[in-house]
């Protein structure tokens, strides 16, 4: 807890001034002007709901690191580290890793990002917890938390269609997802997204994206994450997004939402 502490004082002293109004989310974000686009983003949502893939994109946009700590964790496992064996128990049953686990892996990517200077970030499945965000709020200054919504039909399916490619690490999903609208509410269709041909034959499932693991996950997150949202609400922070279907639909919205519309057509233009 110490080193996130200390990491993250050092962050927020040297970095360059937010682009975002601290407390204006309630209002659009202010538009990102390209040298003055340090970032300190939070990513909330329910499992399934596309937080990676959009966290992901928006960070090769702004040129800031994308840090899960779901990444943080499978890593850890991946590595049979001495921590492995209590992780995989404890991500296997979908429910949650323990504060204290969570944030020394954090303040651990932190610091290695610090060391390879790094600057800003957006932070993905962190916080879930209350306290989780009661302690980053006391060490750094988050700009913008932003709320990805899906209906809860969609998320089961959602999260049982994720492939990763076993070799290049991709992030793929065969759900093919068709809801008709019911009593006024529009519907919701989303496209697979899938592989490269090359990746087919090389695609795994995630061992906790079982039917019982994911409603226990979705669970957890109504029980434990929820809260989050309120505690950003509260402050001012939070940017609520639905997401109106697919990529294709969601990713020109979402840019508008986060007032980023012409930022991507200025960065192709200077590439
Ligand atoms: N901030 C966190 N606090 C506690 N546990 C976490 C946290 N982030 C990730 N985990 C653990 O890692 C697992 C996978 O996380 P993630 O990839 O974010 O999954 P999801 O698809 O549910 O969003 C979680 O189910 C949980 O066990």
């Amino acid at each position: 807890m110490m080193a996130i502490t200390r990491f993250i004082n050092r962050t927020t002293s040297s970095s360059s001034v937010s682009y975002l109004a601290r407390r204006s989310i309630t209002h659009a974000p202010k538009r990102v002007d390209s040298k003055d686009r340090n970032v300190q983003w939070v990513f909330l949502g329910c499992p399934g709901v596309g937080k990676g893939t959009y966290a992901t994109r928006l960070c090769n946009l702004l040129g800031v690191p994308h840090i899960a700590t779901g990444d943080l964790v499978r890593h850890q496992l991946s590595s049979n580290g001495p921590l492995s064996s209590q992780l995989s128990e404890i991500v296997n049953q979908g429910k949650l890793v323990s504060d204290e686990i969570i944030i020394s892996l954090l303040s651990a990517r932190l610091a290695a990002g610090e060391a390879k200077g790094e600057s800003g970030f957006i932070l993905d499945g962190f916080p879930r917890t209350i306290k989780q965000a009661e302690i980053l709020e006391g060490v750094t200054d988050i700009d913008l938390v932003v709320n990805l919504k899906l209906k809860e039909e969609v998320l089961l399916e959602k999260c049982l269609g994720r492939r990763i490619c076993s070799q290049c690490g991709g992030n793929f999903n065969v759900a093919s997802i068709n809801m008709k609208g019911e009593n006024g509410r529009p519907g919701t269709v989303m496209a697979p997204l899938l592989p490269p041909a090359h990746c087919m034959s090389k695609l795994i499932i995630r061992s906790d994206d079982t039917e019982a693991v994911v409603k226990e996950r979705l669970r957890i997150y109504n029980e434990m994450s929820q809260p989050v949202e309120e505690f950003y609400r509260s402050r001012g922070k939070l940017l609520e997004f639905d997401l109106p279907g697919g990529i294709p639909e969601t990713w020109p919205k979402l840019l508008l939402a986060l007032n980023l519309d012409d930022y991507e057509e200025k960065q192709s233009a200077a590439a």
